[in-house]
C-alpha cells in the first residue's frame, strides 16, 4: 500500500492489525532461530507492536522500521521511554530501552544498517502488501538481510475474494515460491485462527489460518 493509506490509519486509529498481546506464535518459535548469544534483531514494519519488547526482553537489541511517526512515539509512550531521536538521511532513528525505531520508508533503509543484525521477525509485513508489491517488498528485506541470517515469518491465509485486505493472503505456496527464492523456508507451524479475528467471521471468511516459517537468507 501506498504510505498515504497508512500514515491515514495512524492518524484515525484504524489500527486493527496491532495486537494487545504478543503473538503466541513468536514465543512459541523464536527459539527455532537458534541464535547464539542475543545480537541485533530487525522487525520490517514494526508498527508499535508489543512483539518488539518481548524481543528486547529476550536481551536482543532491536531494529524496528516504521513509516509512521505516531506509531513510533505511541510505542515509547506505551514504554513508559522517553526516546532520543536524530536524524540520518531521510530517516529518523529513536532510541531507548534497547529499541530503535528508524522513522521513514523502509525501502529507502540503508543496508548497513541492518549488516550487524543476527535475526528478522516478520509479523504483519509481508502480509500487509498487495500482491503486486510484495514482490518487492520481499527483494528489498533480502537485499538488507545478510546470507545466513535466520528469521521468523508469520503470515495469514485465506480466500482472497471473500474480503479486501490488507491483510493480503499469502499461501504456503506464495512464500515457497516468492520468498523461497532468496530465503530457504521451513513451515513451523499452520493454524485456524478464524474465531479469534471478528472481521473475517463477521464478513463470512470460511477459513483463515495463520502460519509461522522459520527463513534462512540464502
Ligand atoms: C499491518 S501493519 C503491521 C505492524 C506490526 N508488524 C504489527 O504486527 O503490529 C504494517 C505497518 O507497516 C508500516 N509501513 C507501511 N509501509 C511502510 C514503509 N514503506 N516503510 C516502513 N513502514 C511501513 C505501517 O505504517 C504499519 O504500521
Amino acid at each position: 500500500m501506498e504510505p498515504g493509506f497508512w500514515h491515514d490509519k495512524w492518524q484515525s486509529q484504524q489500527i486493527g492489525f496491532h495486537q494487545s498481546d504478543i503473538n503466541p506464535f513468536l514465543v512459541k518459535h523464536w527459539e527455532s532461530l537458534k541464535l547464539e548469544g542475543k545480537g541485533k534483531v530487525f522487525v520490517p514494519l514494526c508498527g508499535k507492536s508489543l512483539d518488539m519488547e518481548f524481543l528486547a526482553a529476550q536481551g536482543h537489541e532491536v531494529i524496528g522500521s516504521e513509516l509512521s511517526a505516531l506509531a513510533v512515539s505511541q510505542f515509547f509512550e506505551a514504554a513508559g521511554a522517553k526516546p532520543q531521536s536524530r536524524t540520518q538521511g531521510e530517516h529518523v532513528h529513536h532510541s531507548a530501552q534497547g529499541v530503535t525505531l528508524i522513522e521513514g520508508d523502509f525501502f529507502t533503509l540503508d543496508e548497513e544498517l541492518v549488516a550487524g543484525c543476527s535475526g528478522f521477525y516478520d509479523r504483519a509485513a509481508l502480509i500487509a502488501w498487495p500482491a503486486e508489491m510484495r514482490i518487492d517488498y520481499v527483494r528489498k528485506l533480502a537485499a538488507l538481510i545478510p546470507a545466513g541470517t535466520p528469521g521468523l515469518l508469520i503470515t495469514l491465509d485465506y480466500p482472497q475474494e471473500a474480503l479486501i485486505g490488507p491483510p493480503f493472503a499469502v499461501s504456503p505456496n506464495w512464500v515457497e515460491e516468492f520468498v523461497g527464492e532468496y530465503f530457504e523456508v521451513v513451515v513451523l507451524e499452520s493454524q485456524d485462527v478464524l474465531a479469534d479475528n471478528p472481521r473475517f467471521v463477521k464478513k463470512a471468511v470460511p477459513w483463515l489460518n495463520e502460519a509461522a516459517y522459520l527463513l534462512v537468507r540464502k
